[in-house]
């Protein structure tokens, strides 16, 4: 039988667990604050700065929401950037991309201060993943290093491909694959769009993470029998019934589910995770920032 992996009860287990970390933090008076900033009348980025900000009323870490029209001048952004760091009551900022054409989003993330850059999207943070040394992970692969772990499968020596080599998600998920500790000593091969024979690479691989944004671009064929899969691409496509939109994920579910021994939905797989992960950084963040210990889950 197939295991379905259910992102969204692996993520609730999670929030639960940091709960009483976030108690922990608020009775020494260091309650936990994530800002969220927003510069997109995007939908969908709408959609998902709301959902975050939920997930933190839930384990009780405090939102800021800041807002920005999408034509303001990039200063108003670097500005809010600016005030935040500056800000001893906010631990955490994300500042949620694509930011505008007009905005140069890396000059955007190496403003924000690395102690609360809760992405992990830094150079500083991204050259201590790299190094070995991490700070904070990345939210999208450390969730799926949670998802993984509570499949009970264990990567230590196994041929992990990874399809896709984006900077948020691909390319944090080989470090974190190719380390020397729990979740990682994978023999680890990245594919991306100029990977001459996808499937060959896919069919040789025990755990295959699908990070390409390509809707469906993995599928059954290409598994070996038993894989485990990892879907995170969240595309929206014309409905089958062309009746509105649905979501898509960079797996052909249905022919891939066929083959593999573990797979993630989409929805309810990777995405619940990343916002989980995005509360784990929080809290490890306000914990770092006011030497106050807590125990992580
Ligand atoms: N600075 C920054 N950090 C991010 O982490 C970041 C970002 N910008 N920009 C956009 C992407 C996308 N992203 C998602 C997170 C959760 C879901 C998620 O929870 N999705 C639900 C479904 C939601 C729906 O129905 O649309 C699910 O998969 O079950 C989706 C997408 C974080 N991102």
């Amino acid at each position: 039988m197939t295991e379905i992996i259910d992102g969204n009860a692996v993520a609730s287990t999670l929030r639960e667990e940091l709960t009483g970390c976030v108690e922990t933090l608020a009775a020494a008076d260091e309650r936990p604050t994530l800002a969220t900033v927003l510069m997109s009348e995007d939908p969908a980025s709408e959609t998902y700065v709301s959902m975050k900000q939920d997930d933190c009323e839930e384990v009780g870490i405090g939102a800021r929401d800041v807002t920005l029209d999408a034509d303001a001048p990039a200063e108003d952004l670097f500005e809010v950037v600016d005030d935040l760091n500056n800000d001893d009551d906010v631990n955490a900022i994300l500042v949620q991309s694509p930011v505008p054409d007009h905005v140069d989003y890396r000059e955007v993330l190496e403003r924000i201060d690395p102690m609360k850059d809760v992405d992990a999207f830094h150079p500083e943070n991204v050259g201590r993943l790299v190094a070995g040394y991490p700070r904070y992970k990345p939210c999208t692969p450390h969730g799926i290093q949670r998802l993984l772990a509570a499949a009970d499968v264990d990567t230590e020596g196994k041929d992990a491909v990874v399809v896709g080599r984006s900077r948020i998600v691909g390319k944090p998920m080989v470090n974190l694959f190719i380390q020397d500790a729990p979740g990682g000593n994978a023999t680890t091969t990245v594919c991306h769009s100029r990977t001459d024979d996808l499937a060959a690479k896919t069919r040789e691989a025990d755990i295959v993470v699908a990070a390409a944004g390509v809707p469906e671009l993995v599928d059954g064929s290409m598994l070996e029998e038993g894989a485990v899969v990892i879907d995170v691409g969240i595309n929206r496509v014309e409905a089958e019934d062309g009746d509105g939109t649905t979501l898509v994920g960079d797996v052909d579910f249905e022919s891939a589910k066929e083959k593999a021994s573990a797979i993630t939905p989409v929805p309810g797989g990777v995405g619940p995770m990343t916002r989980a992960m995005l509360l784990y950084n929080t809290v490890k963040a306000t914990s770092l920032q006011t030497d106050t210990a807590v125990e992580l889950p």
